[in-house]
């Protein structure tokens, strides 16, 4: 059974109808990756799949519950993390305190902590600096941060790599690797030598809709369906 199944997802946002079909079967464990072109539906995918715009008509499955019309809190509550575009830190608060607002009980499991900071050793050297003054790379890690600072099953992370410099990107990869040998990550990239670096399964979105899922292996291996479906060359 797949973790996050998306069934025929339609959602309007005002008067502008954004997403058309989407469905999509979200295997456990590993990362999905959506790719798309700008303006394709990918973010709204996300925002759709958190509550944050209501789908209708169409089901959000995870675990096997439908999570379609619940609140954000509650859909997060099962184990569902989101990674905004914009990060979604506190520009003025310490990275401690970023972390520590997103534990649930306002106090950090020590073991926990510890993976964090192996995995992102520049949040313990900027421990005590405000989020303002940190790196966009440091940023995007602070805010991957705090997804994983609870344990969550899922965690969806829109464009990790936008603006960074390919070193981080690479520091990038290796952690999401790590992290996904205990939570599966839906990403939206538009980096498509990133996503096939370690995505297992990946599908595309075009106006609104789901055109094309299969494996990344599959998918790089066809440069065609590369070009007509991106626009790569
Ligand atoms: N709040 C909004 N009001 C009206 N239209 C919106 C809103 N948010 C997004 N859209 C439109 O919905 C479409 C899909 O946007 P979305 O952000 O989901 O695309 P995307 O694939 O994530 O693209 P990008 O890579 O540029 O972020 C776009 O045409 C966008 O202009």
């Amino acid at each position: 059974m797949s973790l996050l199944t998306l069934d025929h997802m339609k959602t309007d946002i005002g008067q502008y109808a954004v997403l058309h079909d989407v469905s999509l079967e979200v295997p456990e464990g590993g990362v999905f990756v959506l790719l798309g072109r700008n303006g394709a539906g990918k973010t709204t995918t996300l925002r759709s799949i958190m509550g944050l715009w209501k789908p209708s008509p169409g089901t959000v499955r995870f675990d096997g519950t439908d999570l379609t019309g619940l609140h954000t809190a509650d859909i997060a509550r099962r184990g569902i993390a989101y990674v905004p575009e914009n990060m979604g830190i506190f520009g003025n608060l310490t990275v401690e305190e970023n972390l520590i607002l997103a534990t649930d009980k306002g106090r950090f499991d020590q073991t926990r902590l510890k993976r964090i900071t192996t995995l992102f050793p520049a949040l313990e050297r900027f421990w005590t600096k405000q989020a303002w003054s940190l790196s966009g790379g440091q940023k995007q890690m602070l805010s991957v941060a705090r997804a994983i600072v609870e344990p969550r099953r899922l965690i969806l992370i829109d464009e990790p790599t936008k603006g960074l410099a390919p070193a981080i990107v690479a520091a990038m990869a290796e952690a999401f690797t790590e992290i996904s040998r205990e939570a599966t990550l839906l990403l939206v990239e538009q980096n498509f030598h990133f996503a096939r670096s370690i995505g297992r399964d990946m599908a595309v979105i075009d106006d609104g809709r789901v055109v094309h899922s299969s494996s990344m292996a599959d998918f790089a291996a066809d440069k065609p369906l590369q070009d007509r479906l991106l626009g790569l060359s």
